[in-house]
């Protein structure tokens, strides 16, 4: 049967926006039979040369003209940010238009209210891009564990710290030097502070915990530690006692509640985390019917993250053709039930300034186990420890004048 042809609006032509329109312009046949076709780019800038390099779509930078044209079947949004593109995405969806967005920002937050006005209006909101680039996870969570309770997701979620981590360990590349490299490849964020500070993995973690756990946790409920502290000693020290360092994302239900954690994690060498490099992104599901599944591929960069705003728009066409309504994409507005931090217990990598502390100094403050002194720095590998203990760590050390460079959790399992 011959479809009509569906009209997307495209908001941003960046890094994700302009791998839309290379894979849609030049589609593989059972792309090219879906007839999807941008007509329309908002962008910030529109000059002569920049519209020439688009025959047939029209660049505006009025992009509320593109959400409100009856025209449009179908908007993605790919402007980033949370104020215009909330705004922006509102509009789309009250004007009966179906939408995409790769934005993780804006549904870690305002995601519920969005899928209500969705709803509302009869519409599609999807962003399997908005979480780790490729790896369709989202679609997996929703139609594979329906029937299967999960127990944990474990996961590297940001490209752009697994990329400097990458990059400082096997190339010996400052931090400043890998930041720039990933920020030249277009893999992170307008605002990097939100890759190395863990926000935007945290974002993801918060999208993942609706699909999988039917809860609704907010920011506060993360511990959320950045890969700003991390040098060169921290990996020599774990890979002698056995470990890589991953910037990770633990969601897991306990019978206390959710604990929820994004931090750089020392994971055994021979873990499958251990071995994902580069801007590669990872997803182990823990559930009590298939144990457990993993999924690695490109957390970040133009074709990767634009193709799952094609199989968005796959679904959306399929809707489009036969005259359904979409399905929603998460169906919870169900407050996070969090564990009490003192039920939260990890074994710690102590990362602590200068060299002259002894055993005894440490164990007074509760902190013993294998200890190395290297390049200047009091390193110790701790038993299971509860973040409460961290707590305390942290403000007696303060207190006694040194310096805690940062106290790492270690996976188990
Ligand atoms: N980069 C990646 O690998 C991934 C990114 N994402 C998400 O995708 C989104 C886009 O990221 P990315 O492509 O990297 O961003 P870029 O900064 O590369 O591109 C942003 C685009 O949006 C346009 N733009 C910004 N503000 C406006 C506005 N007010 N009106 C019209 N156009 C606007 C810019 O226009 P102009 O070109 O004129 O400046 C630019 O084309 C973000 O939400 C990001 O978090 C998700 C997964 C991976
Ligand atoms: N900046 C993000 C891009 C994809 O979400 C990352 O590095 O993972």
């Amino acid at each position: 049967m011959t479809m009509n042809t569906i009209n997307i609006g495209l908001l941003g032509l960046g890094t994700v926006g302009s791998g839309l329109v290379n894979i849609l312009q030049d589609p593989q046949p059972r792309l090219a039979a879906r007839q999807l076709r941008i007509t329309r780019i908002a962008v910030r800038t529109v000059t002569p040369e920049r519209q020439a390099q688009y025959p047939g779509i029209a660049l505006t930078t009025d992009s509320q003209s593109i959400v409100t044209d009856p025209k449009i079947n179908v908007v993605v949004e790919a402007i980033g940010g949370t104020t215009k593109a909330k705004e922006l995405i509102k509009t789309a969806l009250t004007f009966g238009k179906h939408v995409v967005t790769a934005n993780k920002d804006l549904i870690a937050t305002d995601g519920i209210e969005l899928s209500q006005i969705a709803a509302t209006h009869h519409v599609g909101l999807y962003y399997e891009a908005a979480v780790m680039g490729a790896i369709p996870v989202l679609r997996t969570l929703r139609n594979a564990y329906a029937g299967d309770p999960i127990s944990r997701i474990t996961g590297i979620a940001n490209g752009t710290s697994n990329f400097i981590l990458t990059q400082m360990i096997a190339h010996g590349s400052s931090y400043d030097d890998a930041l720039a490299l990933a920020q030249r490849k277009g893999f992170a964020e307008a605002n990097p502070a939100n890759d190395v500070e863990g926000l935007d993995a945290t974002y993801k973690l918060l999208i993942l915990t609706r699909f999988a756990f039917g809860m609704n946790p907010s920011m506060d409920d993360v511990d959320i530690q950045g890969i700003t502290t991390l040098q060169p000693q921290d990996f020599v020290t774990a890979s002698i006692w056995g470990y890589a360092i991953k910037p990770l994302a633990v969601s897991e239900l306990t019978p206390d509640g959710l604990c929820l954690r994004v931090a750089p994690h020392l994971v055994p060498l021979g873990h499958p985390l251990a071995a994902v490099r580069d801007e590669n992104n990872a997803v182990l599901i823990d559930s009590q019917n298939v144990k457990r599944l993993s999924m690695v591929g490109p957390g970040a960069g133009s074709l990767p993250t634009a193709n799952s705003i094609v199989a968005d728009l796959l679904d959306l066409a399929d809707d489009i053709h036969y005259g359904n309504t979409p399905e929603r994409f998460v169906d919870t507005d169900t407050p996070a039930i969090v564990a009490d931090s003192a039920h939260r217990v990890a074994p710690r990598f102590v990362s602590i300034t200068g060299t002259g502390f002894t055993r005894e100094q440490l164990r007074a403050l509760g902190i013993t186990g294998r200890v190395q002194r290297i390049r200047g720095r009091t390193t110790v590998l701790t038993g299971p420890v509860a973040d409460t203990d961290v707590q305390r760590w942290h403000s007696q050390l303060a207190a006694a004048g040194v310096g805690l460079i940062h106290v790492l959790p270690v996976l188990q399992g």
